[in-house]
C-alpha cells in the first residue's frame, strides 16, 4: 500500500493534477461541475442495474414452480431493470458528450495560451536550444495532448466511480471478495504504472533527439529545402541520418515495452487465477448457505466489469503518464517569464520628438555565450540622417540592430534617446518607432496589400499610402503585373498565390518599412537580392523617400554605403573606424581596404 500510495504521489507530481484542473475549470466553467454530476449518476445507475439483477436472479433462483407472487416480481425486477438500464445508457452518452465537450473546449483554450506566450516571449526564448525542446514539446501537445489527458482523468475518475459501485456490489456478495482481488488484480495495475513512467522519463531524455530526427524530416520534406537538396543530391544522406535516430528512437522503446509485456503476461495470468478463486470461494459459500445463486451471477457479470474498470483505469492512467511530458511543458511554457523588458517610466509623447538616438560605452554578450559581441561601442545617430554600419562578416552589425530594436538590452553601457535610457521606455512603444528590414526578412503568404500593410497595423490599411510606399520600394511596376495587383496573395502556399522572386519579395518587405510611421528606418542588408538598378534607385533618392525620417543602413554594397551621411565600421565588436565615406577612404584604413578595391570593380 505505501508504494500504491508513492506512486500516486508520483503520479501526481508528475502530472500536476492541480493545474489541469484549474486549466480545464478556466476553460469550461461551471459545466466541469455538470460534467461530475453526470458521472455521478452515471455511476449510481449503475450499481442500481447490477443491483436490479442480482434480485431477479434471486426471486427466480427462489421462486415456486407457477407462484403468482413470483411472477409479479420477476416482471417487477425485469421492467425496473430494463428502465434503469434505459437510463443509464442515457446518461452515459450525455457524459460522454460532456467529456469531449469539455476536453475540446480545454485544447482550444491552451492553444490559445502557447500562441498568446509565444507572441509575448523575448528574441533570447528563440535562441536557447532548451527553451525550443520545452515549446516543441507544448506545441506537440497543442491540439490533442491536453484533450487527451482531460479525456483520461475524467475517465479515470469515471472509473473510479464505477469501482466504488462494483465495490458496493462486491461486498452486498461478501467482503472478502475484495482484497481477494485487489490482491490479483493490483500487480497488473503497478507494472503499467512503473513502465508508463519509465516511458515517460525515457521520452524527455530523448526529447533532443526527436528535436533533431524532426528536424531532418523537415529538411526532407519543407518547399524551402527542396531546391538544394537536389542540387547537392541531400536527399539519401539526410533520409538515412534521420533513419538512424529513428531507430534508436524505435529500439530503446520497444525494449521497454517488450519488458512490460513480459512483466504483464505473469501479473495478467495471476489476475486470471484471482477470478476462479473468487468463483471457487462463492461457490463454496452458496452451499454453505452464506451465499445465492444470484450473488454467483453478480460476481459473474460484476467481476469483468471490474476487471475492465481497472484496466481502464490503468490505461487512463498510462496515457496521463505519456502524455503528461507534453502537458507539462505546456505549463512549463506558460509559467516561463516571458522576458519582456520590464514596461519603461517614461511617457511615450518623448518619443515622438527624439533628436538623437546614441550608444554609449554598449557591450553586449549573448545570453549563450561566453565572448562578448559587441565592445565598448559609442555612436550617434542623429535624427533625419542617414547612417551607416558598415564591416566584415560577424563583426556585430546586426546585433548592433537587434539592441536598436531592443530586441536585447545591453550588458553593459546604454543606449540612449537624448538623454533618456531605452531601458526607461515601454519597449513595445519604443519598437514603434523602428521600422526593420531585416537580412532575413519574413515572406507572408497573405495578399500584397497586406504584406505592406503590416509595416503599420495600427491604423486602418490606406491603399494610397501603400501604393506610396510600393513606389518607393521599388515593388509597385510588379504588383501592378500581378493579376489581382495588391489584392493578389503571395507564394504558393496558399490556392491562386502568386510566387515572386526573392528581389521582388524583398521589394515588399521594404515598402513595408516604408509604410510604417517609424522614425528611424533600418536597413539591415535591404537591397542584397535587388538588382544594381533597382538599388541605385532606391538609394539614389532615399533621402527625399525618407521624408525627415531617418535611416539606418548596412551594407556590404560600397555603393549603397556611399549615400550615408556618416559612417561607422565595425571590426570584430569594436566601431575600428568612422567618418564620412569620402574621409575614410582618405583614411585608406579598414574600411578603405574592405571597399576600395571592390569598388573600383563594382561602382
Ligand atoms: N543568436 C545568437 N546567439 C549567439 N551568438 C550570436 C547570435 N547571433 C550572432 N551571434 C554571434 O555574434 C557574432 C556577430 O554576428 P552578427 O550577425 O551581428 O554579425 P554581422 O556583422 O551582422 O555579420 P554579417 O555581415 O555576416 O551579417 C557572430 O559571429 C556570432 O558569434
Amino acid at each position: 500500500m505505501i508504494q500504491i500510495s508513492e506512486k500516486v504521489r508520483q503520479l501526481r507530481n508528475n502530472i500536476s493534477l492541480s493545474k489541469i484542473i484549474s486549466l480545464v475549470k478556466k476553460s469550461s466553467g461551471n459545466r466541469l461541475y455538470v460534467t461530475f454530476l453526470f458521472i455521478l449518476l452515471e455511476s449510481v445507475v449503475f450499481f442500481a442495474s447490477l443491483y436490479l439483477l442480482k434480485k431477479l436472479v434471486d426471486v427466480v433462483s427462489h421462486a415456486q414452480k407457477s407462484s403468482a407472487a413470483a411472477y409479479h416480481q420477476i416482471i417487477t425486477y425485469v421492467v425496473a431493470a430494463g428502465a434503469v438500464g434505459i437510463i443509464y445508457f442515457i446518461i452515459r452518452s450525455f457524459s460522454a458528450y460532456l467529456v469531449e465537450a469539455q476536453s475540446t473546449r480545454a485544447a482550444e483554450y491552451v492553444n490559445e495560451q502557447i500562441h498568446s506566450k509565444a507572441v509575448r516571449m523575448e528574441l533570447a526564448f528563440y535562441e536557447s536550444p532548451s527553451y525550443y525542446d520545452v515549446l516543441k514539446r507544448a506545441m506537440d501537445s497543442g491540439g490533442e495532448r491536453p484533450g487527451q489527458v482531460i479525456t483520461a482523468l475524467i475517465d479515470i475518475i469515471k472509473n473510479a466511480a464505477s469501482l466504488v459501485a462494483v465495490g458496493s456490489v462486491l461486498i452486498i456478495i461478501n467482503w472478502m471478495l475484495l482484497p481477494l482481488l485487489a490482491l490479483f488484480i493490483l500487480p497488473t495495475l503497478l507494472v503499467r504504472l512503473y513502465y508508463s513512467k519509465k516511458l515517460n522519463n525515457w521520452r524527455i531524455a530523448q526529447t533532443p533527439l526527436e528535436r533533431k530526427s524532426a528536424y531532418y524530416s523537415s529538411l526532407i520534406t519543407t518547399d524551402t529545402a527542396a531546391k538544394e537538396i537536389r542540387a547537392y543530391n541531400l536527399g539519401n544522406y539526410l533520409k538515412d541520418q534521420f533513419s538512424v535516430i529513428r531507430r534508436i528512437l524505435m529500439k530503446e522503446k520497444l525494449s521497454i515495452n517488450l519488458k512490460r509485456t513480459k512483466l504483464e503476461a505473469v501479473t495478467t495470468a495471476m489476475s486470471n487465477l484471482g477470478v476462479f478463486a473468487c468463483i471457487g470461494f462463492i461457490a463454496l459459500k452458496t452451499i454453505s448457505g452464506e451465499a445465492s445463486p444470484g450473488d454467483i451471477t453478480l460476481f459473474l457479470v460484476a467481476f469483468p466489469q471490474s476487471f475492465s474498470i481497472l484496466q481502464n483505469i490503468s490505461g487512463g492512467i498510462s496515457i496521463l503518464f505519456q502524455n503528461s511530458i507534453y502537458v507539462n511543458s505546456v505549463f512549463e511554457l506558460l509559467e516561463l517569464p516571458a522576458g519582456e523588458a520590464a514596461a519603461g517610466v517614461t511617457s511615450p509623447s518623448a518619443l515622438q520628438s527624439v533628436k538623437e538616438l546614441r550608444f554609449q560605452n554598449v557591450s553586449f554578450t549573448y545570453p549563450y555565450n561566453t565572448r562578448p559581441t559587441l565592445k565598448n561601442i559609442n555612436l550617434s545617430i542623429p535624427a533625419g540622417k542617414i547612417i551607416a554600419i558598415a564591416g566584415p562578416n560577424g563583426a556585430g552589425k546586426s546585433t548592433l540592430i537587434k539592441l536598436l530594436c531592443r530586441l536585447y538590452d545591453p550588458t553593459e553601457g546604454s543606449v540612449m534617446l537624448d538623454e533618456t535610457d531605452f531601458r526607461n521606455y515601454d519597449p513595445k512603444e519604443l519598437r514603434g518607432i523602428m521600422g526593420a528590414v531585416f537580412q532575413d526578412f519574413n515572406k507572408y503568404s497573405f495578399t500584397a496589400a497586406e504584406n505592406i500593410y503590416l509595416g503599420n497595423i495600427h491604423i486602418p490599411f490606406d491603399a494610397l499610402r501603400a501604393k506610396e510606399a510600393a513606389e518607393k520600394s521599388g515593388a509597385a511596376p510588379f504588383i501592378d503585373q500581378l493579376p489581382r495587383q495588391y489584392d493578389t496573395v503571395m507564394g504558393r502556399l496558399f490556392e491562386d498565390g502568386q510566387e515572386v522572386s526573392i528581389g521582388q519579395w524583398q521589394k515588399l518587405a521594404l515598402a513595408r518599412c516604408f509604410y510604417s510611421d517609424a522614425q528611424f528606418l533600418i536597413l539591415d542588408e535591404a537591397t542584397s537580392a535587388l538588382d544594381t538598378a533597382s538599388e541605385a534607385a532606391l538609394f539614389n533618392t532615399l533621402r527625399e523617400k525618407l521624408n525627415n525620417r531617418t535611416a539606418i543602413i548596412i551594407s556590404h554594397r560600397h555603393s549603397a554605403l556611399q549615400h550615408a551621411d556618416y559612417i561607422y565600421f565595425l571590426s570584430n565588436g569594436s566601431i575600428a573606424e568612422e567618418g564620412t565615406d569620402a574621409a575614410l577612404i582618405r583614411n585608406n584604413g579598414p574600411y578603405a581596404k574592405l571597399f576600395l578595391n571592390k569598388s573600383k570593380k563594382v561602382t
